[in-house]
């Protein structure tokens, strides 16, 4: 069984959900569309990468010097606010509540979030856009591996070939949740069995990328 039909099955995420997801949101990209795959590659390649998660160790961040700053959807907004600017935002929609320009956004279709696809996209769509699924990818999506927000951009970054990977505002293991997860948190918060869940699972890929590559 797959990695994404493994997971499916662990959650009760139902697959044809991931495709409706996706075909929503290659439609959403028909307008004007322009792949940035390349730009992100050539971006990526050979510099050093600082991957921000939404831990509860985010607001212990108050600078980065690294080449490349890759936010992982919440993590956007704690970043914008200290005037740090991500070049790269991996987002499910769900966090994200500032669209900074410029930055390419690796948008991520899944059964959970096409109304976030459907009352978000305005935000971006003028934005440097790559949309992906956890299905076989078809008509302008991508697959690149990994799960949650930030484990996604950890496996980008190595895809890409980052000289460096570093991490920040990532804590899998305490059970809490940052505050900067979701724009309705007031406060860093226990994590459901869900999220502990998928903290589990970005954890392994995490690991699995820097046993392997790095
Ligand atoms: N303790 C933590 N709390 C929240 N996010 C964390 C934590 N540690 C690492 N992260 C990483 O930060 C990323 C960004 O957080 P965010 O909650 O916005 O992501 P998400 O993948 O959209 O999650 P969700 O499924 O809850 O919508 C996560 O995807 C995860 O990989
Ligand atoms: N169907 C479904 N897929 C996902 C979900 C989710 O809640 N539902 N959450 C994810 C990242 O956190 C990634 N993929
Ligand atoms: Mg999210």
């Amino acid at each position: 069984m797959n990695f994404y039909s493994q997971i499916r099955r662990q959650f009760g995420f139902r697959e044809e959900e991931d495709y409706y997801s996706a075909v929503l949101l290659d439609q959403l990209l028909a307008n004007n569309y322009d792949d940035y795959t390349e730009e992100l590659r050539n971006l990526i390649r050979g510099k050093t990468v600082a991957v921000v998660g939404a831990g509860p160790n985010l607001e212990q961040v108050e600078y980065l010097d690294e080449d490349v700053i890759i936010s992982s959807d919440g993590a956007t907004n704690y970043l914008v606010s200290k005037g740090i600017k991500p070049d790269v935002i991996v987002t499910d929609l769900d966090g994200i509540t500032v669209y900074p320009k410029n930055s390419i956004y690796v948008v991520l279709a899944h059964g959970n979030n096409t109304e976030y696809l459907i009352s978000k996209f305005p935000f971006i769509s003028d934005r440097k856009l790559i949309g992906t699924c956890q299905v076989f990818p078809f008509g302008r999506l991508k697959l690149f591996g990994g799960f949650t927000d930030g484990d996604r951009a950890v496996v980008l970054a190595s895809l890409f070939q980052a000289k460096a990977i570093r991490l920040y505002g990532m804590d899998f293991d305490s059970g809490i949740v940052g505050k900067y997860s979701k724009p309705y948190y007031e406060n860093n918060l226990p994590a459901s069995w869900i999220k502990k869940n998928k903290l589990k699972i970005a954890k392994h890929v995490v690991e699995e990328v820097f046993n392997k590559t790095l």
